[in-house]
């Protein structure tokens, strides 16, 4: 056993030192292409079309990613700068034990999107097969994928590198001759020029919001894999350039496959294979391995994060121990199967309501109120208490967080906003945590930090 476990991946919360940074341009940028090139993000832009028109949803996809990965590549430069992964650093704003609350939760959301997305490779696959071979077998394709992931995870961020340098280039090239195929064959004209709804659920706010919200989905695992960025500036530039492409290729594709269908006066769907397998089961193939490979890209780094996010809270386990227990439970929750599907709106509702604030007060904490510094030795050790603010709390990061997350949740469930909920979730929250800090300082409650934070 112990031969085999050797040669795992060790990869722990310790900071990694700038030697062993292993990320240059070309890896960030393939990293972020194979993490947002993904069958969650094709399934998000199918709801853009027909409720807008095509070229209308493109652009909407494209702008609302550019904003979006703003504060993602900020959020990244903190893992850049400190060498941390993401829950560790929330340590910073929420405290050495306030940051157990985050970790938790980002863990079982992690371990959520495996489930999903893993079960979608499987039905691609089990599509694909079917229409070459007439064999069917959903579970078998499910867990295959999600078997593959834990192959690859096991062998820590090394591993998940390598294959997204292969992966994302072949994504790329694969997609392309998708979208050539289905251009060419069902008119890219008759799609420009498709009707929009006339009372449309999805208004242009409404996408844009959801765009944004997507990006703010991988805010909680960015500092994970950026923290082994070359330099600041290769890792902003790689995870820009990447996360932007693989937006508009994946929602692109989701938003050109619903379009295609509903002309073609079939059931509306984002899965490509479904869409062309029947005429060309051959290019359905195609389709379904551009949908598995997306899937494995992104499954690799949400199995990875999981563990880091695990080991933030028990950080003298091992890497592989985690990743393995996980890795198991991933394979048998995806047998959920359409349960997971139909949950899958409340899902994202769910993540924007518990994970925006939590930016927002990592962002603000990190830039504007401790200056672009921490303490980087002391948030791992927590020896001189820097992070402990009240009981290993900082009750003003979670007074902040409570009324973002609050105010999330009336406005996505209960009294849905025409403009989205998340962009003023994020502003609000931001605003609060830094006025709720400022008002601190000159008050007694804020001896505690204060006091120790020299
Ligand atoms: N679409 C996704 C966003 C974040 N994490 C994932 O695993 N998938």
């Amino acid at each position: 056993m112990s031969d085999i476990t050797k040669g795992f991946g060790h990869d722990s919360v310790r900071p990694v030192p700038m030697n062993q940074r292993s990320m240059g341009l070309f890896s960030t940028f393939s990293l972020w292409v194979g993490a947002n090139v993904v069958v969650t993000t094709v399934f998000t832009g199918m709801f853009f079309v027909p409720d807008l028109k095509y070229l209308t949803a493109i652009a909407v996809i494209l702008f609302g990613s550019l904003v979006g990965a703003v504060p993602l590549i900020l959020m990244g430069n903190i893992g850049t700068r400190t060498g941390l992964p993401t829950m560790v650093l929330t340590k910073g704003a929420f405290g050495e034990r306030g940051a157990v609350l985050p970790s938790a939760v980002n863990t079982i959301i992690l371990i959520g999107w495996t489930w999903i997305q893993a079960y979608m490779a499987g039905l691609s696959l089990d599509h694909a097969v079917t229409y070459l071979t007439g064999y069917s077998n959903i579970n078998l394709f499910t867990i295959l994928t999600e078997m593959a992931v834990v192959a690859i995870t096991i062998y820590g961020h090394r591993g998940i590198e390598a294959t997204e340098n292969i992966v994302a280039t072949l994504m790329i090239v694969l997609s392309v001759i998708v979208f050539g195929y289905m251009f060419v064959t069902y008119d890219i004209g008759n799609l420009i020029h498709m009707e929009a709804k006339k009372n449309p659920a999805i208004t242009v706010m409404v996408a844009f919001d959801i765009v944004v919200a997507t990006a703010f989905s991988w805010m909680p695992t960015v500092c994970d894999f950026n923290r082994n960025c070359i330099s600041e500036k290769t890792g902003m530039i790689g995870t820009y350039l990447g996360y932007n492409l693989a937006s508009l290729i994946a929602m692109g594709l989701g938003a050109t496959v619903s379009g295609f269908s509903i002309m073609g006066n079939m059931k509306q769907t984002y899965d490509p294979v479904d869409l062309i397998g029947q005429n060309n089961p051959i290019l359905g193939l195609v389709a379904a391995i551009v949908i598995f490979l997306s899937v494995l890209s992104t499954n690799v780094m949400a199995l990875y994060s999981a563990t880091m996010s695990y080991l933030s809270i028990f950080s003298r386990h091992r890497f592989w121990v985690p990743t393995l227990v996980m890795g198991i439970i991933s394979i048998v929750g995806a047998l959920l199967k359409n349960w997971l599907l139909e949950h899958f709106q409340s899902f994202l509702l769910m993540i924007g309501t518990l994970f925006i604030p939590v930016i927002a007060v990592v962002l603000v904490d990190y830039y504007i109120l401790k200056h672009k510094h921490y303490d980087v030795n002391e948030i791992i050790t927590g020896q001189n208490k820097t992070y402990w603010y009240w009981k290993g709390v900082n009750l003003r990061a979670y007074l902040a967080y409570v009324i973002g997350a609050v105010f999330a949740y009336y406005f996505s469930y209960i009294q849905t906003l025409p403009t989205g909920a998340t962009i003023l979730t994020f502003l609000l929250t931001s605003f609060i945590y830094w006025a709720l800090m400022k008002l601190g300082k000159s008050t007694s409650l804020s001896y505690d930090y204060e006091s120790r934070a020299v």
